[in-house]
């Protein structure tokens, strides 16, 4: 016999354990079911060259709304990047050093022309589908990152150091990702780009980001079923029947799917997703980048680093110490480039900046290699906003969820959050 609950959640990252808390509150009955054998998804706190390292979501910040709530909700200690004195840039073929201030200054001409319009535009960051004229956004949103920053007419340096902030951004090529993603983060940023950049890289939980998903996660009585993989969902005559790897067939009458875009072709649906959902799934979204932890001999005072959008790793900055030895973070924007544990080939690229530094190891997690991955941070390519309309609406019982669908800080945390919120509140409310 079919198990049955109310609702049943497919996947226990920030959007499904946030659904399941807010149903579970008000009587629903919910059953989760995850791939894998811990919650958390694509946040992950794990034991990694000598300390507890996130090697997925880390910051946070309070432009954030939901995730911040869920902060005062649960009083969890916060801690802050270490501020970095000295900065290190390679662009044109060449190593350049300073402050963090005049690193900075150079990026700020550009960041502001970039971004000039972001409120324009999204006048309402968290109802970005809110203006009188949404033919003009769809055409705005055929654009990619490249095509704002070519038309900028910058001198080729200052292209080049843009062209890296916005590969970080969007942890991809920028001719990967769409315009209308770069402007809709500063855009809930108030429009200010270092407001923007504080929230990316800056606070970050003392515990780890696991301390937040624990915490959710006790809040619910939902049914977690770690170890489930569901591979067909389809509609029955009174809701939907999930149907897992192991042969199990879970009954509900909504399900709430929370698959990053890039792996929803993993899952069989039946009827068929609309052909707009079906495509961009397909193409996928435009992360496909990495993250690396390097730690490095001895106490090395804060640094930071960036390089143009060809480079293995665009930036990276410092965060800890242990033992005595320094540990930095990374991102590259191809996971095919670099492997993130790959000690010798991440101590090549790390030598652009710092030939002084002796990488002792590198680690970290190949998310766009991870089957219930596929991607790092969800951000959408070119002319994926139409798709991100639809995967808002219910399509009968089958509602999506997850931070490539949220609408506000879409690709944080944040956005997990928010549309777990969103779609609870829709299964509660109707
Ligand atoms: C390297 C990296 C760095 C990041 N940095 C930050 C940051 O600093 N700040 C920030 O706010 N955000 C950051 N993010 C983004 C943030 O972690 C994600 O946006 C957020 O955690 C996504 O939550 P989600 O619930 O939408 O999706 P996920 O966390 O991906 O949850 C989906 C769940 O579904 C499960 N699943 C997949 N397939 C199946 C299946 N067939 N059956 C059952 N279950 C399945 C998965 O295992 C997963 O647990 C980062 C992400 C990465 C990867």
């Amino acid at each position: 016999m079919p198990e049955r609950a109310d609702v049943v959640v497919v996947g226990a990252g920030f959007a499904g354990l946030t659904a399941a808390r807010e149903l579970t509150h008000r009587g629903t009955t919910v059953t989760v079911l995850e791939a894998r054998d811990r919650i958390g998804g694509r946040t992950w706190t794990a034991e990694r060259l000598g300390r507890p390292l996130e090697l997925g979501g880390t910051w946070v910040h309070w432009t954030q709304p939901h995730v911040w709530a869920e902060i005062s909700r649960y009083q969890l200690e916060l801690t802050r990047s270490p501020v970095p004195a000295r900065a290190y840039w390679h662009v044109g073929g060449q190593a350049h050093e300073g402050s963090a201030d005049e690193l900075f200054a150079r990026f700020d001409p550009g960041m502001r022309a970039f971004l000039a319009d972001s409120r324009e535009w999204f006048e309402w960051p968290w109802e970005p589908f809110r203006r009188p004229d949404p033919d003009a956004l769809h055409a705005l949103d055929r654009q990619s990152v490249t095509d704002r920053i070519d038309a900028l007419g910058l001198p080729p340096a200052d292209r080049e150091l843009l062209a890296g902030m916005w590969a970080l951004n969007f942890n991809s090529p920028p001719e990967d990702g769409a315009l209308t993603q770069a402007l809709r983060w500063c855009a809930a940023a108030s429009g200010s780009w270092p407001l923007m950049f504080e929230t990316c890289a800056t606070f970050k939980f003392a515990h780890g980001t696991k301390a937040l998903a624990d915490a959710i996660a006790a809040d619910t009585d939902a049914d977690i079923r770690l170890g489930t993989v569901v591979t067909k969902v389809r509609r029955t005559s009174t809701g939907v029947a999930v149907e897992t790897a192991s042969g199990e067939t879970f009954e509900a009458g909504d399900v709430v799917v929370t698959l990053p875009q890039n792996i929803l072709p993993s899952i069989e649906f039946e009827p068929g997703l609309p052909a707009v959902l079906r495509d961009a799934a397909r193409a996928g979204q435009a992360s496909k980048g990495m993250k690396t932890w390097i730690r490095v001999r001895g106490e090395v005072e804060p640094f930071i680093v960036f390089a143009g959008p060809d480079s293995p790793l665009t930036f990276g900055q410092t965060e800890y110490t242990v033992d005595g030895d320094t540990l930095l973070v990374a991102f590259g924007p191809r996971a095919s480039a670099l492997r993130p544990d790959d000690t010798e080939a991440v101590a090549k690229v790390l030598a652009l900046w710092r030939p002084d530094l002796e990488v002792v190891a590198a680690d970290g997690h190949d998310w766009v290699a991870d089957e219930f991955a596929g991607e790092t941070w969800p951000m959408l390519a070119p002319g994926q906003l139409r798709a991100l309309e639809e995967f808002r609406r219910p399509q009968g019982p089958l509602h999506f969820a997850g931070s490539g669908y949220a609408t506000g800080w879409a690709g944080f945390v944040d956005g997990a959050i928010e549309t777990g919120l969103t779609v609870a509140r829709r299964l509660l409310t109707r």
